[in-house]
């Protein structure tokens, strides 16, 4: 839907689909209406384009690919009727303009935003082109070089940034009234020329570099996305709105959007944006509890206890979800000194790439508080173990956290496979005890998987998941059983790839076609990462040629 008002011969076109106003088809036939009635009415010299509620517009409705996306008007059609507009159109942005949603914006002559407002292009990550004129658009306003730098990897930039390239006209501060601040700016241009506001009409800057600029992006897209078949064709389509006129651009764009919209990356990539969103909803089967009536208890002090591979990324993760009190433990003096040296030097190196500022890095690194013994420990709401895959160390260690931390203190392990029940039951209270299974390195990798043991609290459950969602992980709750979901999922992997070795291949043969294929890493790379011995630990524990497996399966043959 979308609400009409006039305002001082301002006609307001407001977006109203809650909660992130995407343009289903109900939105896009709003704004034409609206479109329509301020173009015939007299009183209206200009018009504001905004959206309601938290954000301006994130782009197409995702729920509506199957169904109603070609119902008219269309998004591309729907564009180019802005464009066209006789009356001045002005882009009110707050909150994000992602997606379609930027694309209605550079049909508008001018666009104006707050400065907490993000910008993006993301279509790429859901498999697809920006189908609504984006890549023909785009390189019009800001040439074909930041063009693919914005298309071929979809990521979102400030208001400020797009500002100084040439997206947006007018930057408003971010405690601003948008709409306000809008309307005066429309009525500033009421009666200006419209001729330089198309965009679609104007040149494209660097149009005679885009074979040097297409090999440069083909190059980094190779190497980035290995695997992925949209940013290629986001590239294509940009380099025609070097090389042919608009009505052209916009018809290889359309053969590009045909080709990916329901392929079966594409297909993958949507199912993944919902599911990442759906895990947010947890429940506890069977009893009604779930995250909608359950609260987290509040963290502020956390310690991680172990500084190899895994403590040392969760120790990052946390820093960088803004923990300002991280305790870290580690009693073997190399391990912590080798520890803390590696996180000092990330930190370095986020705020050398600027992901960080110099202020930021040093209130992290005077977040961390090395201890050297477990009373140190009694003031922290959330202890995170992340010791070696032993079942008698890790029990040692909850036998004294239940000792020392208070009553409140959430007792969390990192184990990758070992049953959550069963170190829960050393400490007093087993009902504090978790399971959060970080995968490594944990500081870059987002999934997180929280073990709900059997007599794990609902507030316990709840400070784990909220804890996942400030580090930006993808926090998905799971059941305790040997290997939870995601080493019961990888064992699979695991298994074929080590068939291959015996049948010939070499370990580097199985990474390299791996990582062609679009792996990140290799399996055996994986392996060399956390450690051969962890998966050693969990075989022998599991006792794959016990009587568990039935004569036949296939561990008990080998
Ligand atoms: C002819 C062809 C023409 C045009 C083709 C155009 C293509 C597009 O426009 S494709 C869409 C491009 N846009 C995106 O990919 C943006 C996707 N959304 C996001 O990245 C995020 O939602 C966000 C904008 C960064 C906001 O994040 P946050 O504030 O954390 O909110 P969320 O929890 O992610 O979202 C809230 C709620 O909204 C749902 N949702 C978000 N985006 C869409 C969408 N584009 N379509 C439908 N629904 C969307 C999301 O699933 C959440 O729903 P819940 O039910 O609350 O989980």
């Amino acid at each position: 839907m979308a609400n009409y008002s006039v305002r001082n011969q301002v006609a307001i076109i407001s977006l109203c689909s809650p909660p992130v106003n995407a343009l289903s088809s109900d939105v896009r036939r709003g704004i034409l209406d609206s479109l329509k009635k301020a173009e015939q009415d007299v009183k209206v010299a200009a018009i504001v384009i905004c959206g309601e509620g938290r954000t301006f517009c994130v782009g197409a409705d995702i729920t509506e690919f199957k169904s109603e996306f070609k119902t008219f008007p269309n998004l591309f059609e729907l564009v180019d009727i802005l464009e066209s507009s006789p009356k001045p159109i002005v882009a009110a942005i707050h909150g994000h303009a992602f997606g379609g949603g930027l694309e209605v914006a550079l049909a508008c002559h001018y666009r104006v935003a707050l400065s907490s407002a993000k910008l993006a292009l993301p279509e790429v990550k859901l498999g697809i082109l920006p189908g609504a004129g984006g890549t023909q658009r785009l390189p019009r306003l800001i040439g074909i070089d930041s063009s693919m730098q914005w298309i071929a990897f979809g990521d979102e930039y400030s208001a400020q940034i797009a500002a100084n390239i040439g997206i947006i006209d007018r930057i408003f501060p971010s405690n601003a009234d948008i709409l306000e601040s809008a309307v005066q700016y429309a009525q500033s241009i009421i009666g200006k020329s419209l001729i330089n506001r198309r965009v679609s009409k104007l040149p494209v800057k660097d149009a005679s570099k885009v074979s040097h600029i297409m090999e440069k992006y083909k190059q980094i897209v190779g190497k980035k996305s290995r695997g992925a078949i949209a940013p290629m064709v986001c590239l294509e389509a940009i380099k025609h709105a070097a090389l042919l006129p608009y009505v052209e651009g916009m018809k290889k764009e359309r053969m590009g959007i045909e080709a990916l919209m329901g392929s079966d990356q594409s297909k993958s990539l949507i199912y993944m944006f919902f599911a990442e969103r759906q895990v947010r909803n947890w429940t506890i089967p069977g009893t009604g509890i779930n995250s909608k009536n359950t609260k987290p208890i509040k963290v502020e002090k956390v310690a991680v206890i172990g500084l190899g591979t895994m403590g040392r990324g969760i120790v990052l993760s946390l820093l960088k979800a803004g923990i300002k009190h991280v305790s870290v433990m580690e009693l073997n003096k190399t391990a912590r000194e080798n520890g803390l040296l590696f996180i000092k030097n990330i930190l370095e190196g986020y705020a050398a790439r600027g992901t960080i500022s110099e202020t930021q890095k040093r209130s992290m690194v005077d977040a961390l508080k090395p201890v050297s013994n477990f009373e140190m420990l009694k003031d922290t709401d959330l202890v995170i173990e992340a010791v070696f895959e032993s079942m008698s160390i890790k029990k040692d260690i909850f036998a004294k956290l239940g000792q020392v931390c208070k009553p409140s203190a959430v007792l969390a392990t990192n184990t990758s496979a070992l049953d959550v029940d069963e170190i829960a039951m050393v400490t007093p209270k087993p009902k504090q005890v978790v399971g959060m299974h970080f995968f490594a390195p944990a500081h870059v990798m987002k999934l997180l998987e929280n073990v709900r043991g059997s007599k794990s609290s609902p507030q316990v459950i709840a400070t784990a998941m909220n804890m996942g969602q400030r580090m930006g992980k993808v926090t998905v709750l799971v059941g305790n059983c040997h290997g939870f979901v995601g080493n019961r999922m990888f064992r699979h992997y695991t298994v074929e790839t080590d068939f291959m070795l015996e049948e010939g291949a070499y370990p580097e043969q199985v990474d390299t076609v791996l990582k062609k294929f679009g792996f990140a890493m290799g399996r055996y790379q994986v392996g060399d990462l956390s450690g051969n011995d962890i998966g050693y630990r969990m075989r022998t524990k599991f006792e794959m040629t016990n009587k568990q497996q039935p004569p036949g399966a296939p561990e008990r043959e080998r």
